[in-house]
């Protein structure tokens, strides 16, 4: 069972944590090497980095300025803890990846998908996972989730309005849409053992 590099896409609260925690539990049961990652993040520079996206006000960067850090912090990201982990036979499960910038900045934020992709290019040397998931939940129950979750308020990436939520979800939608052969819809409406289920059966050809 070799390694393989795996994404966790969608919305705010949909359970992608939750998930990579159980994909994780599950690969490890049987017996794989796994990282458990995540974006803006996974690498001590990466981490930094995220500090500064996920703190202060909502106007603290511009669009432009916010494309690079992120394509900064997964530069090192992918350098220091993903392609070393790819490299030595790992399973990398990673809880966003580009394609968040593609739909946050880029759906959202108004960077056109080609600059995103040539930052990336540039500076992640254009790594893609073999599979991405999307997990797809309605706005209201995703916000149900994240009242439940979030009583001490949000950070500053989670406070922006509706309609940008509701752009990045169409944006992660066309993304999906777009890459039939790597991405696999799955409905997060359903209780998470049902979910990690799904997910599970569409890694099942990978898992022998
Ligand atoms: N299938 C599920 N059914 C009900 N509640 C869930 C489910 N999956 C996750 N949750 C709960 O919803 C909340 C949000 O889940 P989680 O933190 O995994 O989402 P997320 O997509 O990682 O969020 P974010 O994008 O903000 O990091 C948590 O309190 C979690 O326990
Ligand atoms: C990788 C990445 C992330 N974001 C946004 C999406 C979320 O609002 C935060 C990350 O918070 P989480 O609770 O850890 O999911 O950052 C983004 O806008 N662009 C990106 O590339």
């Amino acid at each position: 069972m070799s390694g393989r590099f795996i994404t966790l896409e969608g919305g705010e609260g949909v359970g992608k944590s939750t998930q990579l925690r159980a994909l994780a539990a599950a690969l490890t049961a049987r017996g794989a090497e796994v990282v458990a990652t995540r974006e803006p993040g996974g690498s001590a520079g990466a981490e930094a980095i995220r500090a500064l996206l996920m703190e202060g006000a909502d106007d603290r960067w511009d669009a432009r300025s916010e494309a690079l850090l992120f394509a900064a912090a997964r530069a090192d990201h992918v350098a220091r803890t993903i392609r070393p982990a790819l490299a030595r036979g790992a399973w990398v499960l990673c809880d966003r990846f580009v394609d968040s910038s593609r739909a946050y900045q880029g759906g959202g934020g108004g960077i056109t998908d080609a600059d995103i992709m040539a930052l990336h290019a540039f500076g992640s040397e254009g790594l893609l996972p073999d599979r991405s998931f999307l997990l797809t939940l309605s706005a209201e129950a995703a916000a149900r989730r994240l009242a439940r979750r979030d009583t001490a308020g949000t950070d500053r990436m989670g406070s922006k309005p509706g309609d940008y939520q509701m752009r990045l979800a169409a944006r992660f939608a066309e993304l999906a849409a777009a890459e039939p052969a790597r991405w696999r819809v799955i409905d997060a409406d359903a209780d998470a053992e049902t979910v990690t289920a799904a997910i599970l059966a569409e890694l099942d050809p990978w898992l022998r």
